[in-house]
């Protein structure tokens, strides 16, 4: 369970970009977070894995406190924080399997990782995620021979790779297309419920928080203004978060095709 208490963060002198953030998310439940540019969406996700240091207020991750964390504890801690970015992050030059195996780069020896022995069962378990979210046959090929959607696959899989106990996506759609967007949010659901993950996602497709996602917190001005259901994000919430500073698409998109278990393409 991720509980985020009072969370203030402040960068430099000037006004905090996040006010006393409170929030709970347990299980494998699936949150959007939501808001205009600025709001504090990403700050927010890069104080729970210590990118970003919090000015102040408490971070647990299944009851371990991650904000004043340091060296040895705070890597400990953060291997258990799976990031998914925007621009995939990938290293270009190596291949897949390689991009996948470096998420289990907090686990290995020196030794290991230098040389990129990685023990058996992290190259079993690289293969059966790989196979889940359909790039396995291209485990020996470049990573920047994919496409935008199979890169962020890669993505996905090298933070499961860490064993997470939280999953973190900073607008992991946002350089995709709107139908490659939407298989990578069923693919986030569906493995949240799958390996019992809670997933934060940043995102500012309004309707895709609100098809993909079970839970929907709205952020304005680094305060957290709506934290609900997407069925109770309503007009008025959407003018509450974005109200004066721009107007994000209203339209819901078409209720998903079902994700077949395996292989997505
Ligand atoms: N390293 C930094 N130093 C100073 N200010 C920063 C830094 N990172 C972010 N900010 C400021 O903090 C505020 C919140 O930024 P943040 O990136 O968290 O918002 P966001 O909601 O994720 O926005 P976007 O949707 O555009 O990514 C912004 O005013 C931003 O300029």
């Amino acid at each position: 369970m991720l509980v985020i208490k009072d969370l203030v963060k402040q960068y430099g002198h000037g006004e905090a970009v996040l006010k006393g953030l409170n929030l709970s998310v347990e299980g494998n439940t699936v949150v959007s977070i939501v808001g205009a540019s600025g709001a504090g969406k990403s700050t927010m996700l890069r104080c729970i894995n210590r990118l970003v240091e919090p000015t102040s207020g408490s971070i647990t991750l299944n009851g371990t406190e991650l904000v004043n964390l340091k060296g040895g504890e705070l890597r400990r801690a953060r291997r258990k924080i799976g990031m998914v970015f925007q621009g995939f992050n990938l290293l270009d030059r190596l291949t897949v399997m390689e991009n996948v195996l470096a998420g289990r780069l907090g686990y290995v020896n020196l030794f290991q990782a230098i040389s990129r022995r990685y023990p058996q069962a992290d190259i079993d378990r690289a293969f059966y995620l790989m196979e889940r979210v359909g790039i396995a046959h291209y485990a020996n090929k470049r990573a920047d021979e994919l496409s935008g959607g199979e890169r962020q696959r890669v993505g996905v899989v090298r933070a499961l790779m860490q064993d997470p106990e939280v999953l973190l996506a900073d607008e992991p759609t946002a350089s995709l297309d709107p139908r490659t967007s939407e298989q990578i949010m069923m693919l986030l659901q569906s493995l949240a419920a799958e390996l019992s993950l809670p997933v934060l996602i940043n995102i500012h497709n309004v309707a895709q928080a609100k098809t993909y996602t079970e839970r929907v917190v709205g952020l304005r001005h680094g305060k957290m203004i709506f934290d609900g259901a997407p069925v109770d994000f309503n007009k008025e919430a959407l003018e509450a978060i974005y109200g004066g500073i721009e107007a994000p698409d209203e339209e819901l998109a078409p209720p998903p095709p079902k994700e077949a278990s395996h292989g997505v393409s």
